[in-house]
């Protein structure tokens, strides 16, 4: 797959890649490593006072020019607009040795608590399901360390407030969190600075010349360099060799925030992309580590729940903040609160009682608070003699601790918010103080309230081994049950996958070429033609022209260090002409029509290469359905989840109005990777309150073996195991969702299902004419489906007890994913049947949900 080859791998644990990323950080070698000379410009000790013009001629095609013949290289097919060559050096000497280190030792410990680590796939920003998220990358991203420095660079604090390394900064990777290594942003170096003001490309101008400034390394530059250093910009405002570098936090602020020089030089639309991918772009987002909450730093769900819940903090930073759970309260470590948001959240550690520094000897829900709260109380009129400890809910309401009866609400007096806002003290926003004001604080209301939430929204896990389909039912459930499945930014962001991926999908198909044109080459070669290079004169039916083959060994080798992603988004404007002129090649075509021959090209690369041309151009919008078999669009490293309702049929329309209920009920899919349920899994808990659980397996796995040999649907029943016999799942339902029939159908006809050891005893008796059967007889296929789903429910049985639903899918076919999860639906309603019976008192309720709208 082409993703497994994207940046991000390069710091991973993977043996090659950790290789390719000593090799350039190494001491200097008493030896030429042939590579390394012509890319890294920094080594060239001339190149700080070449003038521009210099640089450009130097630039041009420094990686190609060895492996060409002169005639070649004097072409240029590959425009010297230098982004290439910069992001190669630059991404592979990004961390240093010490500095690899601090950031393994940091993935470990996700690995450890998340076993999520090995995160290879670059991911969309899913904007809508606002849970995706791809930590691993920015986790290590964030520890890019100038390559002109051999030592750390200076250390950015954060916002002012005294880090207390003490106890943290030991280094030590325990698995308690609050020993976690704090991880300090640091701050990338420029790599060249001229005279002080002046543009940092062409070294002219002073500090009154108008200059865009890169977010990442502050480098600055001026209007006729901004363009050749920060390229097109994937990123935003960085230089190209700071493309996939986090920001310097100090510049969060300007995200998205437009110069005018930029205005000026680009147009509208052009600006709009630029500072929308500034703003959402995965490299931009902060990191959940660098945000601590009573003491510890935030895993990166913790960020996303406490992003995206209905008060967020509002302009989080890196930073010590405590947080009071209880109430809401939540504020800078050692100040007074400065904000209520979401109360309950399960984020960061337990709050202790020098949170806020308070020195008043009265406690909130065990924080001891500040004078001026204390002040606040006072006036509020609540009694605070005696050192009292309050227990305060996020209603405001208040008890003294040990002690049963509210005494109060705190922010019911009119004055009490005027009050907060002379002393700069939060108060609630509408939303909670709506949920839990006047009419409804009744301990029996709130219940019922409770009961109806519970009951109009059903989250419905969805889970499935990498390859299983997980990813295209999400998708296809939005585009079933979204009025709009995809946002623009979303979409834009799809695109640049898209993009990429197609790139991966030609260099895997010019892999194969060179194969082809070696086996062909060696057939024809007779044995008095051995030299060299009377061989390569030789021209086959797979040989390319010069000038693509100069593109060719380029593009493999930038995805054989897995830069594709950095670059080709950037610098798709370029490559597009090239790419048609490939695609129509004789050479390339006849390699095409071998392609299932190719190992690694997956079966949806046909589906986009047959359209490469126009995937490829700048103003290429990817339909639906490209989404929908694109790969890698759904996060493989993160949450994703949304929100939909079955849409009303016409029939349903004309039932009895008590049946409407149904259509009112509200479902959360929440798609979780399945790196992201090993054990020890934090998120786990999050799934307390699903209402049930969807397990999607790829039948055409049957005999499929994964790298370490293990047949791929034993893989899929042993994560299976592992998720039924979870303490958390244990009154669940399960649904299995047996996917990919249209491939099983295919297969199992030339591929005996015995295959997977686990189905053994499958010996289905077919009549011979199966194939144009309408008499009653199944097919092969859907033999081969029943007995399946037999193996899963007998497993599933044995080791619960219970019933496993099961349904076949194929998941690009709309109308089956449906399906399924109407399935699903009946599933979830017959299971609150149950527990409605024990429940009946509030079944008057749920005729009327009117009565409680508002
Ligand atoms: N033919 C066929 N292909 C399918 C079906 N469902 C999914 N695929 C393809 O199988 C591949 C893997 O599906 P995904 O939805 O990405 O699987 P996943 O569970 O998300 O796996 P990862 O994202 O890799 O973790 C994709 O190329 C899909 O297009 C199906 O029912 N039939
Ligand atoms: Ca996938």
């Amino acid at each position: 797959m082409p993703s497994k080859k994207k940046p991000d791998s390069i710091h991973q644990e993977d043996d090659e890649d950790c290789l390719f990323a000593v090799e350039y950080d190494g001491p200097p070698l008493p030896y030429d490593i042939p590579r390394a000379v012509p890319i890294n410009m920094d080594r060239i000790p001339v190149a700080a006072v070449v003038s521009p013009v210099c640089i450009s001629a130097s630039m041009s095609f420094p990686v190609i020019q060895p492996i060409l013949s002169k005639q070649v290289s004097r072409e240029k097919m590959v425009s010297p607009t230098s982004v290439i060559e910069h992001v190669v050096s630059s991404d592979s000497a990004a961390v240093s040795p010490t500095e690899e280190e601090e950031v393994s030792g940091e993935l470990e410990e996700t690995a450890r608590g998340l076993a999520f680590c090995d995160s290879l796939e670059k991911e969309s920003l899913d904007n809508e399901s606002v849970l995706s998220m791809d930590y691993p990358s920015s986790r290590v991203t964030g520890d890019c360390v100038s390559e002109t420095g051999n030592k750390k660079q200076q250390v950015v604090t954060f916002l002012g407030i005294a880090s207390d390394d003490d106890d943290q900064e030991d280094g030590n990777n325990d698995c308690n969190p609050q020993k976690r290594t704090r991880v300090l942003p640091v701050k990338k170096q420029p790599q060249t600075k001229g005279k002080k003001g002046s543009c940092y490309r062409c070294f002219k101008g002073n500090r009154f010349t108008e200059k865009e400034v890169c977010l990442v390394c502050d480098a600055k530059y001026c209007s006729s360099c901004v363009l050749r250093a920060m390229g097109s910009m994937p990123e935003g405002r960085k230089c190209v060799t700071c493309i996939g570098c986090p920001i310097d936090e100090s510049k969060r602020g300007s995200l998205g925030k437009c110069s005018r020089m930029l205005k000026r030089l680009l147009n509208d639309l052009e600006v709009k992309q630029i500072m929308k991918t500034e703003r959402f772009c995965e490299a931009n987002q902060l990191p959940a580590e660098y945000v601590y909450v009573n003491g510890q730093p935030l895993y990166p769900e913790e960020l996303v729940a406490l992003q995206t819940c209905a008060n967020p903090p509002k302009k989080l930073k890196p930073g010590d903040y405590w947080y009071d759970k209880v109430s809401g309260l939540w504020g800078k470590e050692g100040e007074k609160p400065y904000q209520i948001i979401s109360p309950h959240l399960n984020v960061g550690g337990p709050i202790s009682a020098e949170a806020s520094n308070g020195n008043t000897q009265v406690f909130i829900n065990g924080r001891e608070i500040t004078k001026v709260e204390l002040r606040m109380l006072q006036l509020a009129g609540v009694q605070c003699a005696g050192n009292p400890h309050f227990w305060v809910n996020e209603d405001g309401s208040y008890q003294e601790e040990g002690q049963k009866n509210t005494k109060g609400y705190i922010w019911g007096k009119a004055g009490t918010k005027l009050l907060c806002a002379v002393l700069s003290l939060p108060v609630p926003s509408k939303s909670i103080s709506n949920a839990s004001g006047d009419q409804l604080h009744s301990a029996n209301s709130r219940s019922i309230l409770d009961h109806l939430e519970h009951r109009t929204l059903q989250k419905i896990l969805l889970v499935g081994n990498s390859g299983s389909g997980t990813s295209t039912i999400f998708k296809q459930a939005k585009i079933l049950y979204k009025d709009i499945p995809f946002l623009e930014d979303e979409r834009e962001n799809i695109k640049v996958i898209i993009q990429t991926n197609v790139y991966g999908y030609l260099g895997m198909l010019l892999e194969g070429r060179e194969r082809f044109e070696e086996e062909a080459l060696s057939v024809m070669s007779s044995p008095a033609n051995e030299e060299g290079d009377a061989k390569s004169n030789i021209k086959t039916l797979y040989s390319i022209g010069p000038r693509l083959k100069a593109f060719s060994d380029w593009l493999l080798k930038t995805m054989a260090a897995g830069n594709l992603g950095v670059i080709f988004p950037a610098a798709s404007r370029e490559y597009a002409p090239l790419v048609e002129e490939l695609w129509r090649d004789a050479a390339i075509q006849a390699t095409y029509k071998r392609r299932s021959e190719l190992g690694l090209l997956p079966s949806v690369a046909s589906y986009f290469l047959e359209r490469a041309v126009d995937v490829l151009t700048p103003d290429y919008e990817p339909s639906d359905l490209d989404i929908l078999y694109a790969e890698g669009v759904t996060s493989s490293s993160g949450l994703a989840c949304l929100d939909f309702s079955f849409p009303q049929t016409a029939a349903e329309e004309n039932l009895d109005p008590s049946d409407h209920l149904d259509s009112l009920l509200r479902y959360q899919l929440i798609r979780v990777p399945s790196r992201g349920l090993g054990e020890n899994c934090k998120w786990i808990d999050m799934f307390e309150d699903v209402g049930m659980v969807v397990f999607a397996v790829s039948m055409s796995d049957y005999d499929q073996v994964s790298e370490d040999g293990t047949n791929k649907m034993l893989l899929a029943r042993k994560l299976f195991e592992s998720i039924i016999t979870h303490p958390i799942f244990e009154h669940m339902d399960f649904l299995l969702i047996l996917n990919k029939y249209d491939l099983l159908e295919e297969k199992v006809e030339r591929v005996p299902l015995t295959r997977c050891e686990w189905f053994q005893d499958f010996n289905p008796v077919v009549s011979r004419h199966r194939s144009n059967n309408n008499n009653g007889n199944p097919t092969l296929g859907q033999l081969a489906f029943h007995y399946m789903a037999v193996q899963f429910k007998r497993f599933y049985s044995s080791l619960t007890g219970k019933k496993l639903f099961v349904s076949s899918s194929k998941s690009l076919d709309p109308n089956s994913v449906d399906a399924s999860l109407k399935l699903a639906m009946e599933v979830l309603k017959w299971s609150e049947e149950r527990a409605n019976i024990c429940m009946s008192e509030y079944s008057m309720y749920s005729t009327e949900p009117s009565s409680f709208s508002n």
